[in-house]
């Protein structure tokens, strides 16, 4: 069975918890607590493997969140980062954390691949308070080699699973290439000691 470790991270009050809520129960309650985190686990079977599916829900330390992400970083395969299309300051913040992300000593410490992130802008149904445009969001996503998408985790929970699953797929295609290349880099080692060695046992 595959482990796959996702984290939500994003401004405070931007919806993080509803959004992990609406996947696992397909319901909307409203209120959340936000001064303790917590790992949820699901179990799910997706292209014919069964998953392990673990979504670390940070409680709101802003600073912390900005800023130093180490263990959050380390721990995750890969990452929805969330924002309220109602908010600019939540779409800085955002921004803030995919380039901690992207930050090249970040992305490549353990990593053979760059890691899987989307890109959420959540309660698109306050549309007509609107203050981040989906232009926006598109071009920090295309920009970063992140995934993208609007929706809202009141209205849409159809869409809301539309993205979990988008973003787990991009984690599982990422450890079919981490494979891969685990695989070619370990024959191109056997390749390269029996030049080495075939070649000297040749001129003794
Ligand atoms: N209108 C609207 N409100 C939403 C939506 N998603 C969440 N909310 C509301 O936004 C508020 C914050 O939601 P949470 O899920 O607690 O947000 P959070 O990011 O987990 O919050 P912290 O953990 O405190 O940072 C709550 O009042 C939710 O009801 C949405 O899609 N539309």
């Amino acid at each position: 069975m595959n482990d796959v470790k996702l984290t939500v991270l994003g401004g405070e009050g931007t919806g993080k918890s509803a959004l992990i809520v609406r996947f696992l129960t397909k319901r909307f309650i409203g209120e959340y607590a936000s001064n303790f985190e917590s790992i949820y686990n699901k179990h799910l079977c997706l292209e014919g493997k069964q998953l392990n599916l673990e979504i670390y829900d940070p409680c709101s330390q802003p600073q912390k969140a900005k800023f130093s992400l180490t263990s959050e970083l380390h721990w995750a395969d890969g990452f929805v980062i969330v924002y309220d299309i109602s908010d600019r300051s939540s779409f800085a913040f955002a921004k803030a954390l995919i380039y901690r992300i992207r930050e090249p000593q970040t992305s490549h410490c353990k990593r053979a691949v760059e890691s899987a992130v989307l890109l959420v802008g959540n309660k698109q149904d306050l549309c007509h308070v609107r203050e981040v445009g989906w232009e926006e969001g598109h071009k920090l996503a295309l920009d970063n080699r992140c995934q993208f998408c609007e929706l809202s985790a009141a209205e849409q929970s159809l869409e809301v699973e539309m993205m979990f699953i988008r973003i787990i797929k991009d984690i599982l295609t990422n450890f079919k290439l981490k494979e891969k290349r685990r695989y070619s880099g370990s024959k191109s080692m056997a390749k390269l000691i029996n030049n080495v060695f075939g070649k000297r046992r040749k001129s003794v």
